[in-house]
């Protein structure tokens, strides 16, 4: 049975949050988090005021191409400078370890209800070259389930919304453990939160299950006839993937020799020249192509918890889980309403909006099982 709107235990009605820490070490802390690994060679000082300053549609193709190198090194330095070494130590001071801030958030959310916020790939499932292989893992998808038995649970995605589903419908099946109804009381944002969907048993005062939201359904076509385009100009490319996300299109470059990105951005811009209601931004070696709408995963963020019936709210705990450059919209939604959490998921320090951070999806799995563990515990014995 579900019970999405279980409130943190408050301290003032005695609850101890130590009971967490008294719990077996397996439930609460299976991923001890790493200390941070040397950045690769230029990653972590992309700042990212110049990222946007690239990155806009209009720029040179030449920065276009200096955006993904910096965003996708290829040389690991074999040693690290004092400065680096003093940069990493203070990023980790200001984005501490959301595993080994447990407690405090624990604390900071008492007497609240949260709401899981959850970025798919590099969060839920690991970065692999395969975008159809992006499978989350046995554990993740059981931690998933469990939280959103406690807590509204969204999944933002820049992906297709169905196909998120099918990613890990296919998870299940191939994994023989799990059945995809199991995860039918989630929330999911597809298409970087243009495709906004309501699981069909739940508490969502706005509208009860199906389609709740889709700002950029006039771009349907458009975006169908600019991936087919896509499709045609980026074939003779070795390794380029285009990706139909429904309100928005990808075009991978994670398989793509550097040598020929500067053809394969040339061959985007050209297409889109003839587009000026979309734009292209950049994710982790993948070109975004979106409709030029104000809406972003932060707006998406702000729509669901007004269809939660917590708009103005201030007993409301977003967590915002997420690892991508997208995700800093939700991370600066959450920073401006001062409310709730965003966690960054990064091996390397970078400059975010998020207050916590997480190294990889394997501690995003635990942090998550934490949660509905120590909820299930105090809610079974103090609520
Ligand atoms: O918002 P997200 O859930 O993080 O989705 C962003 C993009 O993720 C996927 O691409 C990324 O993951 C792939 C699989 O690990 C990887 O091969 C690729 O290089 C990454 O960019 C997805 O395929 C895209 O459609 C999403 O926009």
């Amino acid at each position: 049975m579900t019970n999405q709107n279980v409130v943190v235990p408050d301290a003032k009605q005695g609850i101890d949050i130590t009971i967490a820490m008294a719990l077996p070490k397996s439930l609460f802390s299976p991923v001890v988090p790493k200390p941070l690994p040397a950045a690769p060679g230029g990653y972590f000082t992309i700042t990212r005021k110049r990222f946007s300053k690239k990155t806009e549609t209009g720029g040179k193709i030449s920065s276009w191409v200096d955006s993904m190198r910096d965003s996708s090194p290829t040389r690991v330095k074999s040693t690290t400078s004092l400065l680096e070494t003093e940069e990493k130590n203070s990023w980790i001071v200001n984005h501490p370890s959301a595993l080994n801030m447990f407690e405090q958030i624990v604390k900071g959310s008492k007497g609240k209800q949260i709401v899981m916020f959850l970025d798919y790939d590099g969060t839920l499932s690991p970065i692999v070259e395969d975008p159809d292989r992006a499978f989350m893992t046995n554990e993740m998808r059981e931690a998933v389930r469990d939280v959103a038995r406690y807590f509204p649970t969204a999944i933002v995605t820049g992906r297709c919304r169905n196909k998120v589903a099918l990613a890990a419908a296919s998870a299940v099946v191939i994994l023989k453990v799990y059945s995809f109804v199991r995860l039918a009381g989630l929330y999911y944002a597809g298409s970087h939160g243009m495709d906004i969907e309501g699981p069909s048993k739940n508490n969502c005062k706005y509208k009860k299950g199906g389609v709740l939201f889709q700002p950029a359904s006039e771009f349907l076509p458009m975006i169908d006839e600019v991936y087919n385009i896509l499709l045609e100009r980026t074939k003779s490319i070795p390794g380029a993937k285009v990706e139909n996300n429904k309100f928005c299109v990808s075009v991978h470059f994670r398989c793509v020799e550097e040598k020929m990105w500067a053809i394969l951005v040339e061959q985007v811009r050209s297409v889109l020249n003839d587009y000026p209601k979309l734009r292209l931004t950049q994710g982790r070696k993948v070109l975004e192509i979106r409709p030029t709408i104000k809406w972003d995963k932060g707006k998406a963020l702000e729509f669901l918890l007004e269809s939660l019936g917590y708009a103005n709210s201030t007993d409301v705990f977003p967590v915002y889980i997420g690892d991508d450059r997208t995700d800093e919209d939700a991370f600066k939604v959450l920073r401006n309403r001062g409310q709730g959490l965003g966690i960054l998921v990064s091996e390397v320090p970078k400059e975010t909006n998020a207050s916590y951070s997480l190294q990889e999806p394997k501690e995003a799995s635990s942090l998550v099982q934490q949660a509905s563990c120590y909820t299930f515990i105090c809610g079974n014995n103090y609520s």
